[in-house]
């Protein structure tokens, strides 16, 4: 069989819908189909009048699904066989597959620039109606801290909302129950051909999977009935994770604002004039999310986690719900310690990371000490030195190993200026909320 990495041609061979699944066809030259299925469970029959912005959001779920796929082989040309998309549609696209596979493309040493060109037929949108979708909110669940603050906020100003996830997850499930909330559990199936792909050398890495889980709901809020699809992604999201040759290497690339303001423009393009897509949390630094958690959270803190080796389709889980080895563990012990009773911290994590000096090394990359920050979803490193920097101050944690040592050797060699707390915990202005959403706003900050 041919090296994937010697493919010319991607190809965008059909997609289909029928019956709650949503099926979506890709192939590399005239090799075998790759089909990758999407199942909504328990589909009602879509409401007359919403068909063309159904058509709209199939499309774009196939030419976003198909970010996995392209990357195993990466060849020269683009090819989308039937309708070709807008040229608004491709735009994103192009945007979305350069900045979104970034990471992909630093790690294995290739450069996207100038390669990546959706085909398109030249013309623009035409503004769709208002589709008249029910005033409800679809939260997506991840099983870690971000979507429970965002759950628990909208659930205390009393809007309706359902949880909803994507694939399969105990712990997801888990955490949906303990939301009471009504729950949406869709299915992702990846094309098998894929992992034969990568068996047989192809290239390999990050994906942007939030564009993915994006596009996904897009259409299950058109199916389902609802009028809002409020992710869960923080302010830090938009900080790059490193520079490399004038890009911009950001592994949260589609948690970003700038994907979000895109797919939002795109959705009033294309879809409807009444459909948000939108994140409660952008406001808002790491910090001022685990603060919220710490408050808001407390129903959670046996079944949540943040570690994503939680989440493998294919690779060994771990053993406890926090493997205590990866960035997110890092990050959120240390962001959840300033504002938590430390007996309690200890309890969820089942160990003090802070005090393991076998941990040194992965602390460091948070606090972007001799390391830059992990390909991970974590904050910035001012937040992981502010953070740190309180914890060396409370006579509970300044003993442990990993605090000790930052105030010694890495506390001397930073501007005091730059360690405060405070500015982490303001929200800033730039979010696109719907006006019904807006009071969570003040849940999440908080007491003054
Ligand atoms: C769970 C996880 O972190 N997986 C990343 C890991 O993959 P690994 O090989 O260890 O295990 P699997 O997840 O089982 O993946 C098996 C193969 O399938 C490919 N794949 C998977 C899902 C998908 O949607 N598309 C795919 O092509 C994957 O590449 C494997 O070959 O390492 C991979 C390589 O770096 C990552 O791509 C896997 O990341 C998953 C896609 C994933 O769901 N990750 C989220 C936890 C995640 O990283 N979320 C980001 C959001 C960033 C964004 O811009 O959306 C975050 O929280 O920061
Ligand atoms: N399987 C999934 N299905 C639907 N949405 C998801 C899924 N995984 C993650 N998300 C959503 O994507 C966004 C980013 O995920 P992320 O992992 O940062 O959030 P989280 O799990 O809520 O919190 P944490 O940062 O503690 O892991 C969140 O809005 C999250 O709810």
């Amino acid at each position: 069989m041919t090296d994937p990495r010697q493919f010319r041609r991607f190809r965008f061979v059909r997609h289909a819908y029928a019956e709650g699944v949503a099926e979506l066809v890709y192939a590399f030259d005239d090799g075998e189909e790759l089909i990758e299925r999407i199942t909504f469970p328990a589909a009602p029959a879509l409401p007359a009048g919403r068909e063309a912005a159904f058509a709209a959001a199939l499309q774009l779920l196939h030419l976003i699904v198909g970010v996995s796929y392209y990357k195993a082989g990466v060849p020269e040309q683009i090819v989308v066989e039937g309708e070709l998309p807008d040229q608004d549609t491709a735009e994103l696209l192009d945007d979305l597959y350069l900045h979104g596979l970034a990471e992909f493309a630093y790690r294995n040493g290739l450069d996207l620039r100038g390669r990546i060109r959706f085909p398109h037929n030249g013309r623009r949108a035409a503004v769709p109606p208002a589709l008249g979708l029910a005033s409800r909110t679809l939260v997506p669940l991840g099983g870690g801290k971000d979507s429970l603050v965002s759950v628990e906020a909208i659930r205390q100003i009393g809007v309706e909302a359902s949880v909803v996830w994507v694939s399969h997850s105990p712990l997801i499930e888990a955490c949906a129950e303990r939301t009471g909330l009504p729950q949406l559990h869709l299915q992702r199936e990846l094309a098998p051909g894929l992992f034969e792909l990568n068996r047989l050398g192809g290239w390999n890495g990050h994906v942007p999977v939030t564009a993915i889980n994006s596009a996904i709901l897009l259409l299950a809020a058109l199916i389902y009935d609802y009028d809002t699809i409020a992710f869960s992604n923080e302010r830090s999201a938009s900080a790059a994770t490193l520079e490399y040759e004038g890009q911009a290497v950001n592994h949260q690339w589609s948690k970003g604002y700038a994907f979000e303001q895109g797919l939002q423009q795109w959705v009033r393009q294309h879809l409807a004039a009444d459909l948000s897509y939108c994140s409660l949390l952008r406001p808002y630094a790491e910090l001022a999310v685990t603060r919220a958690f710490a408050r808001l959270g407390s129903a959670y803190f046996d079944v949540f986690s943040s570690c994503n080796r939680n989440f493998r389709i294919l690779g060994p889980r771990p053993a406890d719900r926090w493997c205590g080895q990866c960035p997110k563990c890092h990050f959120v012990f240390l962001a959840l310690a300033p504002f938590m009773p430390k007996p309690r911290l200890l309890a969820i994590f089942g160990r003090n990371l802070l005090d393991d000096e076998s941990q040194t090394a992965g602390f460091d990359a948070l606090l972007e000490y001799h390391d830059h920050k992990p390909f991970e979803c974590v904050g910035e490193g001012g937040e992981a030195r502010a953070a740190m920097h309180a914890l060396g101050q409370r006579p509970e944690w300044r003993e442990d190993a990993l605090v000790a040592r930052f105030v010694s050797e890495i506390l001397p060699q930073l501007d005091p200026a730059g360690l405060a707390m405070e500015p982490w915990l303001q929200a800033s202005s730039e979010h696109q909320l719907p006006a019904r959403l807006l009071p969570a706003l003040a849940v999440i900050q908080g007491p003054c």
